[in-house]
């Protein structure tokens, strides 16, 4: 999330316009204040839209003689679904690979989640740690974006490259942090 409010400091710009309006200050802000920050929402939900943080998902193994679309899938086949094949589907997210928090908010600018947002995954074996995940997400983006400004480093080498592995993490990279307070 770092690297994108770098990359698109409009984005940026519009979270701390938000912080202003309906924060006011440096104050912790907590979950009583998550269903007034709407754009922060959406910015924490376009994040893990566009970044398919899990590129490969957890192994299942099918119970039964399965059918899928004309497929026929036999019982103990192990299987492995892409969540990032939904996330990146333009019938549900139209301009994908463009980085829209706006996608998120209704016309009224109020924040609301799609069920096709499914980073956590989907069903019985979805993510056990959604719930804290989520909670922790928010807290962080809202303290750290409140807090500071973002922005390139004077010198910028390779930012914001991608490292693929159980999960995608950013290469190390340098930014320069300003006080907001
Ligand atoms: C942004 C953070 C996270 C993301 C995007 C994420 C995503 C996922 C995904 C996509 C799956 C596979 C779901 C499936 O197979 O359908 C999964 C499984 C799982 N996650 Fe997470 N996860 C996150 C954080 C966490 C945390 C914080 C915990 C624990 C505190 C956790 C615990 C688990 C467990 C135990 C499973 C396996 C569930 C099962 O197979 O029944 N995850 N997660």
């Amino acid at each position: 999330m770092c690297i994108y409010l770098i990359q698109f400091p409009e984005v940026q710009e519009k979270i701390h316009k938000e912080f202003d309006e309906v924060i006011g200050s440096d104050r912790m802000i907590t979950l009583d204040d998550k269903n007034n920050l709407h754009y922060l929402n959406a910015v924490v939900a376009e994040t893990q839209r566009y970044c398919n943080l899990v590129p490969v998902n957890v192994f299942h193994r099918v119970t039964k003689d399965t059918e899928i679309h004309g497929f026929q899938i036999p019982t103990d086949t192990i299987i492995t679904h892409q969540v990032s094949s939904v996330l990146m589907d333009e019938r549900y997210f139209p301009e994908p690979q463009k980085f829209k928090p706006e996608r998120f908010l209704d016309k009224n600018g109020k924040f609301f989640q799609p069920s096709e947002l499914m980073p956590f995954g989907i069903g019985k074996r979805a993510c056990l740690g959604e719930g804290l995940a989520r909670l922790e997400l928010y807290l962080f983006a809202a303290n750290m974006t409140n807090h500071f400004k973002l922005n390139y480093p004077s010198d910028i080498r390779d930012f914001g490259k991608r490292v693929i592995g159980g999960t995608v993490v950013p290469a190390p990279f340098l930014c320069k942090i300003e006080n907001r307070f």
